[in-house]
C-alpha cells in the first residue's frame, strides 16, 4: 500500500510498501517511530482515507469509504457530556441498529459495563468519572455494535502506568468474552506484547512493514508474564527493530 499527503511543498510520502494482514479474530499491535504514519494507517483501515496505491480489505470486502462496522477508540475518549455513560455507550447502536428496541440496547450496554467493572456508573455523566473509567466506557462504546474491526490509536497513552496496566487486563478480558479483530497503535512495547497476537514494526517515514513478531504466550496470560525471560527477549528484539526504524528515518529516506 502507498499513500502520500498533498502539502504546500509537494507530496509527502507517508506509507510506501506497507503490507499488513490481520487474521479475523486476532489482535495486531502496530509500533513504529513517531510520525512514521501509524495514524494514517488507521484512517485507511477505517475508510476515512483512500490509499494512492493498494487496497484495504475487511472481512472479504474491499474498503471504499467510511464503514459503520468499524469501532474506533482514541487517546481522548470524546464522550458526550450531555449524555449519561449508558447513553454514550449505546450511541453506535442508534446509528448502526436504529430499529433495535431500547431495552436490547440497554441490556447490551449493561453487559459490557459489567465486563469492564463499571456497573453502577451507568447514570453518571462523563465528567463524574476518572480518566481510566472514561476510557473503560469508551472501550465499551467502541465494541457495543460488534464491529468487524476495532481500531485503537493509543487509547491508553494518557493514563498513568497503573491504570494503563489495569486497562490492558480489561482489554484481554473483553476479548476473551467476545473475540474481535483489533488493530492497536501504541508507543509502548510492553503493551504491544501483552495485548498483541502479532506486533508489527513500521519503518520510519515513509512507513513500510519492517518486522512482524508473532506473540506466542498463553491465552490467559497474567501481567506477570511481562517480567519473564521470554518476554524480556521479545522486548529486546522489538527495541532493536525500533532503533533500526529510527535510523532509517534519520538517514533521510
Ligand atoms: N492531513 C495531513 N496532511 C498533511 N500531512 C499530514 C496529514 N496527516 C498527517 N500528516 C503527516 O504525515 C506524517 C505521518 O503522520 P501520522 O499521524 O500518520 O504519524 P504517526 O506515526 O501516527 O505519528 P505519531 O507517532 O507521532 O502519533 C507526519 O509527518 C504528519 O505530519
Amino acid at each position: 500500500m502507498k499513500h502520500a499527503y498533498a502539502t504546500a511543498s509537494g507530496p509527502l510520502p507517508v506509507l510506501d510498501g506497507l503490507d499488513v494482514s490481520v487474521p479475523t479474530g486476532t489482535f495486531a499491535a502496530v509500533v513504529g517511530p513517531s510520525g512514521c504514519g501509524k495514524s494514517t494507517l488507521t484512517r485507511l483501515v477505517a475508510g476515512l482515507l483512500k490509499p494512492d496505491e493498494g487496497e484495504v480489505w475487511l472481512h472479504g470486502e474491499r474498503v471504499k469509504g467510511p464503514r459503520k462496522t468499524v469501532g474506533m477508540a482514541f487517546q481522548n475518549p470524546v464522550l458526550l457530556e450531555w449524555r449519561t455513560i449508558l447513553d454514550n455507550i449505546i450511541l453506535p447502536l442508534e446509528i448502526v441498529a436504529p430499529r433495535m428496541p431500547r431495552k436490547d440496547r440497554v441490556d447490551r450496554a449493561m453487559e459490557l459495563l459489567e465486563m469492564v467493572g463499571l456497573t453502577g456508573f451507568e447514570d453518571k455523566r462523563p465528567s463524574e468519572l476518572s480518566g481510566g473509567m472514561r476510557q473503560r466506557a469508551s472501550l465499551c462504546r467502541s465494541i457495543v455494535h460488534k464491529p468487524d474491526v476495532l481500531i485503537m490509536d493509543e487509547p491508553f497513552g494518557a493514563l498513568d502506568a497503573f491504570t494503563r496496566e489495569d486497562l490492558w487486563q480489561t482489554m484481554r478480558d473483553l476479548r476473551r468474552a467476545e473475540p474481535f479483530t483489533a488493530v492497536l497503535i501504541t508507543h509502548d512495547l510492553r503493551e504491544s506484547v501483552y495485548l498483541g497476537d502479532q506486533v508489527i514494526v513500521l519503518s520510519g517515514r515513509p512507513a513500510r512493514t519492517q518486522y512482524v513478531m508473532d506473540i506466542d504466550l498463553p491465552e490467559d496470560r497474567a501481567l506477570d508474564v511481562l517480567y519473564t525471560p521470554p518476554v524480556a527477549d521479545m522486548l529486546h528484539i522489538l527495541r532493536e527493530q525500533i532503533k533500526i526504524a529510527q535510523g532509517r528515518e534519520e538517514g533521510g529516506h
